[in-house]
């Protein structure tokens, strides 16, 4: 499908919200609804007054049925439970496909997430920029080439205002790595360096998160030998290659049957 895609934007007035609504406006999608929490001071005001470009007469809802109105595609950056409790209201608002950026959720919250995939297509990363799952890619290869002497290690590092550790896409990478050694995360989780007990179990995976003013999103894995360290890394540099990675995603799915869907279907990878 190419052309004009009709959009909803969760979460409008936030770091992500914005950064979608200004890359759907730029490339001529139509903004036909936006969410805000109940307590944003956004509701009720024009789109254009938070986003240049972005049409008079759409006004961020709390309400997400009404939000949802209209829009074939939900775009959800927000909280879990935000974007859980918009994923009961989207069928029956006509929504065809959604996008969930949003971070955090744990086990039970993505199974809500699967059952939804039984009736609308969902495209859910941690990481929507084309780099990091490239990445994800090389650091499976990796993981599948070096043995248990190899020592993986993720570091993550956000700005000082993200709320959810480590963050998804240091989960994504530590996915790939155990998938590279034919094993689950859950099972290969190494359990946070702290504390008079805390050595390296042989063969774990191990996170490590800094919180730091401004940064965007920093990832680095390294696999360490006794005698040599290999780093694969990534610096996001823009916000803009995960709206952008957002809207590809949004346009893939909806020319898919309802399921869960991640960036290696969209990207082919
Ligand atoms: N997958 C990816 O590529 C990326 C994912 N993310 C993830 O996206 C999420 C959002 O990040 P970011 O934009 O930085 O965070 P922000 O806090 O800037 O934005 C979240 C927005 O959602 C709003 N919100 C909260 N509750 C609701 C609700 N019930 N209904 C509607 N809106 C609501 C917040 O409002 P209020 O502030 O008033 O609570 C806020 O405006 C995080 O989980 C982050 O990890 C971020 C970047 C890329
Ligand atoms: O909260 C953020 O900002 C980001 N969140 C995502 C994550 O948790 O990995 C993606 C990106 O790194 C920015």
């Amino acid at each position: 499908m190419t052309g004009t895609m009709k959009l909803a934007i969760a979460g409008v007035a936030g770091r992500m919200g914005r950064q979608l609504a200004s890359a759907a406006v730029e490339a001529g999608h139509a903004l036909t609804g936006a969410s805000e929490a109940p307590s944003s001071d956004a509701l009720g005001a024009p789109l254009s007054n938070l986003v240049h470009g972005a049409p008079d007469d759409v006004q961020p809802q709390s309400d997400v049925a009404k939000a949802a109105s209209g829009a074939d595609v939900w775009l959800d950056f927000t909280r879990p439970g935000a974007t859980l409790d918009a994923l009961k209201h989207l069928k029956a608002a006509g929504v065809k496909a959604v996008v969930i950026g949003t971070t955090g959720f744990d086990a039970a919250q993505e199974a809500e997430i699967a059952e939804a995939a039984g009736e609308l297509a969902i495209v859910k990363a941690g990481n929507f920029s084309l780099g990091v799952n490239l990445l994800c890619a090389l650091t499976k290869r990796a993981a599948e080439s070096l043995g248990e002497d190899w020592d993986i290690e993720i570091l993550e590092t956000h700005h000082r205002r993200k709320v959810d550790a480590p963050s998804g896409t240091a989960l994504m990478l530590g996915d790939a790595a155990a998938a590279g050694r034919g094993a689950g995360l859950k099972a290969l989780r190494q359990a946070p360096y702290d504390g008079p007990d805390a050595a390296r179990e042989a063969g774990k995976i191990g996170f490590s998160v800094r919180r730091s003013g401004g940064v965007i999103g920093e990832h680095e894995v390294t696999f360490g030998s006794e005698k040599e360290v290999i780093t694969l890394a990534h610096s996001a540099l823009d916000r803009s290659v995960f709206a952008h990675g957002a809207l590809a995603a949004a346009r893939w799915a909806l020319r898919q049957p309802a399921g869960l869907y991640d960036m290696n279907d969209v990207l082919g990878l």
